[in-house]
């Protein structure tokens, strides 16, 4: 499923003394099956951004395409694009409310009036997709740890079986640990699930290393649409946006200044080391 917005302006509070434009004319394509990072420094608008992606905005002005049919078209039903596009906000266990795991990721299916023997199998495959196990079922969410918490909470909008999947800042608060596996488990969903999978994060540390393209938003326009190294070749432009680039870009940012051989379009500590060692192997200062 893909996404599309054209010419997007969105205005908090219009023609009031507390008017605030979010998004200033933006347009930009997500294509069926890519993994994306949306990135930008907090108030940047990301948040904004994401809502029109399902319907929960509508653009002050602009349109939004979902399959190429304008979702604000009299004939589409925005309860249907709704649950294609599959929007985890930003800490999702604050709205797991049921009494039992099950019951919480039964929630969105039941509510789309499916068979019960189809809400079952989409329950139980949503809770296997991310990471938990059957004796979790009956377990009350609350007694879980907070990583355990956000996967319940990304398997109940899972278990609606979105074609997109979007996901406010899914590591917000989680400590290193269950920031990677969080992230990991995600990544697989893309892979192994093949659906379009939205990231969105102040940390392009976090999301550079899994998403094949990062959208850099900045007060309310796209900066920068790339994939991750060319993206982080922009160091200083970045840092005046106040986003950083990952460890391993500004090493590699601080030994071709120092007249080394090497690029700094590298994401991964591995792409890094290759880099240094393929400027060793061919006998260039290093
Ligand atoms: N309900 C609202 N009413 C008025 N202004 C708002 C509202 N929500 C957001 N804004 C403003 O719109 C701008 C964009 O906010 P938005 O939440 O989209 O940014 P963000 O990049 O998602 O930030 P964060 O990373 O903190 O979630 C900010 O200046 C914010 O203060």
């Amino acid at each position: 499923m893909s996404i599309k917005i054209d010419n997007l302006t969105y205005v908090y509070s219009q023609n009031t003394p507390f008017e605030k434009k979010a998004i200033d004319n933006v347009s930009l394509e997500i294509k069926d099956g890519e993994f994306v990072g949306l990135i930008g420094h907090t108030g940047s608008g990301k948040s904004t951004l994401i809502q029109h992606f399902n319907g929960l905005l509508k653009p002050a002005s602009g349109n939004v395409y979902v399959n190429n049919i304008d979702i604000h078209s009299k004939e589409k039903p925005l309860r249907e694009i709704r649950q294609k596009v599959g929007l985890v906000f930003q800490y999702p266990e604050h709205q797991l409310f049921e009494m039992s795991v099950y019951k919480d990721v039964a929630f969105g299916p039941t509510n789309m009036r499916l068979e019960q023997d189809e809400i079952d199998k989409r329950v139980k495959e949503a809770i296997g997709i991310v990471g938990l196990g059957e004796e979790t079922y009956e377990k009350s969410p609350f007694e879980l740890s907070g990583g355990q918490k956000r996967r319940v909470a990304i398997a109940g909008v899972l278990a609606m079986k979105p074609d997109v999947l979007i996901l406010d800042e899914p590591t917000a608060g989680l400590d290193p640990r269950g920031r990677d596996e969080i992230l990991d488990e995600i990544s697989k969903l893309h892979e192994e699930l093949g659906i379009t999978v939205i990231l969105v994060s102040h940390s392009m540390e976090d999301v550079g290393k899994y998403v094949e393209r990062i959208i850099v938003m900045d007060e309310g326009k796209v900066r920068y649409d790339d994939i991750p190294k060319k993206v982080f070749n922009h160091i200083e432009e970045l840092e005046k946006m106040g986003l950083g680039v990952p460890q391993v870009t500004y090493l590699m940012q601080e030994l071709k200044n120092k007249g080394f051989l090497v690029t700094n379009e590298v994401t991964t500590i591995q792409e890094a080391y290759d880099e240094i060692m393929n400027a060793i192997s061919k006998d260039v200062k290093i």
